[in-house]
């Protein structure tokens, strides 16, 4: 790969702080924005919108801190086309190491409306404004807002005027999600081509997503020789939102062999930072959003699993430590298959024979039609039932009578190869009442030699898993189980280890001849 050249740079100017925090609904605290700031700085965001200063007394006070506080960044806030504006934005950013004027005004013919000026009146006050803001300071960003609806000779004439009064960058917004990509591309070359000393400026693409394009209108932007994307973490923004930062990022780091340019952003850092925003918006991601959506590194279908397993580059064209995620996930579902079903078998500890897998498969398939999504825990269940069924001695009843009157008792039943049998016996205690029980109904001559109880939870109801391990002619074997009541997790541990001795005798068995 070649080095990046300044023509290869595109630089990633972030606005989720002001155009994101415009959505309804979307706004953030004074310590929630800073934490964001701190975020997109280490992340290597090249510029951060940090808000409108002249907005609120928060607003303002966000923006001075951030800027403080700014470490790599360069630190913009927003200031409409008027004086006070610009002044008040200059306060609030020129504590930054790197501070930004961005002043803006709208130019086709129905923005030119909302402040009721004439094309030339209009003009004049551009030149006026960004001759204020680069007096005040030596980087200014200008927006003819609603760009992409503005008559191309009027575009470049204000453009033209915006580089002369001092603009430094400017930015072309398509402010309303009108625009299309070749027409987004056609935009920004057509500018770079006609108006004079555009080549001393960066220009910018700033799109919104009301016709769902805001991605590719800013790549197209780029492609004709914008050099900055302006965009918002998880596609925050007004109405159907802004440019999403981690689309453009990972779009140019995937592709970067049809479209060869690179940003300063650690890539690594993008989960965390879009969970963050998720939280202190409000605005949870959806699903199958690109690049950060739950599912965006999620696999449920039995094919795809399978040629995930085989090589994630099947099914996958970014790795998910590209964008912070410490792996792909294959959730097993009514979709899954035998493939995925049995790697995440032995994940759990299962060594799983071909006709295991095939009888659990069948179990699985009909709990999945009746289940979103089959568990960990569902999968260890259906274990449970899948050995007990072929258990040759089931625990049945149990009732024991303990307390400080010995001897204690056991009622037991135990189902022994489909016919229940019953008994009482009595032991030093309820367990000992309880394995003598069975001892009668199932004689045999393993010793025990382990008997352990622990708690899984906590509380007075906490499931015991009891642990037996007996021993017989040198054949050792273990049985577990767990129920709230300690007692009936012993009786079927006990019980479990003599299905595993009965197992084992038949496996050792000598060949008959
Ligand atoms: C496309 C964009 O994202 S643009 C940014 C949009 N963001 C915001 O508006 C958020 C912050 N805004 C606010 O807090 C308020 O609107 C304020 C403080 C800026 C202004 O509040 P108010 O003075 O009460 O005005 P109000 O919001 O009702 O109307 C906007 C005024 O700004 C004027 N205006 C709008 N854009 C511009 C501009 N770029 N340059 C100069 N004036 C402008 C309008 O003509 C209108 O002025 P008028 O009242 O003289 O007709
Ligand atoms: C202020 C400008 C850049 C804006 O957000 C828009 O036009 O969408
Ligand atoms: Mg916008």
């Amino acid at each position: 790969m070649t080095m990046p050249t300044e023509q290869d740079r595109v630089l990633i100017f972030d606005t989720t702080l002001r155009d994101g925090e415009q959505s309804p609904g979307a706004t953030m605290t004074h310590e929630e924005k800073l934490e964001i700031a701190e975020l997109l700085d280490d992340m290597g965001v090249d510029i951060i919108e940090a808000g409108f200063p002249i907005a609120s007394e928060g607003d303002f006070a966000a923006v001075s801190e951030i800027a403080m506080r700014s470490k790599e960044a360069v630190i913009c806030g927003l200031a409409r086309a008027n004086v006070k504006d610009i002044d008040r934005c200059w306060e609030a950013v020129k504590r930054a190491g790197k501070p930004r004027i961005h002043t803006f005004i709208g130019t086709s013919p129905l923005h030119r409306q909302i402040p009721n000026l004439s094309m030339d009146q209009m003009a004049d006050l551009i030149h006026d404004t960004v001759t204020h803001a680069r007096n005040l300071c030596d980087n200014v960003q200008w927006s003819p807002m609603d760009a992409t609806r503005t008559e191309h000779d009027y575009l470049c004439r204000v453009v033209e005027i915006a580089i002369k009064a001092g603009a430094t960058t400017i930015n072309i917004p398509d402010t309303v999600g009108y625009t299309a990509p070749r027409e987004s591309a056609d935009l920004i070359r057509m500018l770079i081509e006609r108006v004079p000393g555009a080549d001393e400026v960066v220009f910018a693409t700033h799109c919104h997503n009301d016709l769902g394009m805001a991605t590719a209108n800013a790549l197209a932007a780029v492609e004709a020789g914008a050099r900055q994307v302006e965009s918002t973490i998880n596609g925050l923004g007004e109405r159907a939102g802004n440019t999403a930062l981690e689309e453009v990022v990972m779009a140019l780091k995937v592709r970067n062999d049809i479209m060869p340019y690179q940003t300063g952003v650690d890539t690594s850092k993008i989960m965390n930072i879009s969970r963050r925003v998720a939280q202190v918006s409000g605005f949870p991601v959806q699903f199958n959003k690109a690049i950060v959506g739950k599912n965006a590194f999620a696999h449920e279908s039995g094919i795809h699993q399978d040629g995930m397993l085989k090589n994630p580059q099947n099914f996958e064209i970014m790795r998910p430590e590209d964008v912070g995620l410490a792996a792909s996930s294959l959730p097993l579902g009514k979709h899954s298959g035998r493939a995925a079903l049995k790697a995440k078998m032995t994940a759990l500890g299962y060594d799983l024979a071909d006709n295991q897998l095939a009888d659990i498969f069948v179990r699985f398939k009909e709990l999945a039609d009746r289940k979103k999504e089959v568990f960990d825990e569902d999968l260890i269940a259906l274990m449970g039932a899948a050995s007990e069924a072929h258990d040759r001695l089931k625990v049945k009843f149990l009732r024991v009578i303990c307390g400080t009157e010995a001897p204690q008792s056991a009622d037991l039943t135990l189902t022994i190869d489909g016919v229940d049998q019953q008994v009482t016996a009595t032991g030093d205690g309820p367990v000992d009442a309880t394995f003598n029980a069975v001892k009668v109904l199932f004689p045999h001559t393993a010793r025990l030699n382990l008997y352990q109880v622990h708690a899984v939870t906590g509380g007075t109801d906490a499931q015991a898993t009891v642990t037996v391990r007996m021993e017989e002619d040198g054949k050792i074997v273990t049985g577990q189980s767990s129920d709230t009541d300690t007692v009936v997790a012993s009786a079927k541990a006990y019980v479990n280890a003599l299905n595993n001795l009965i197992v084992r005798r038949e496996k050792t068995k000598p060949e008959a001849i």
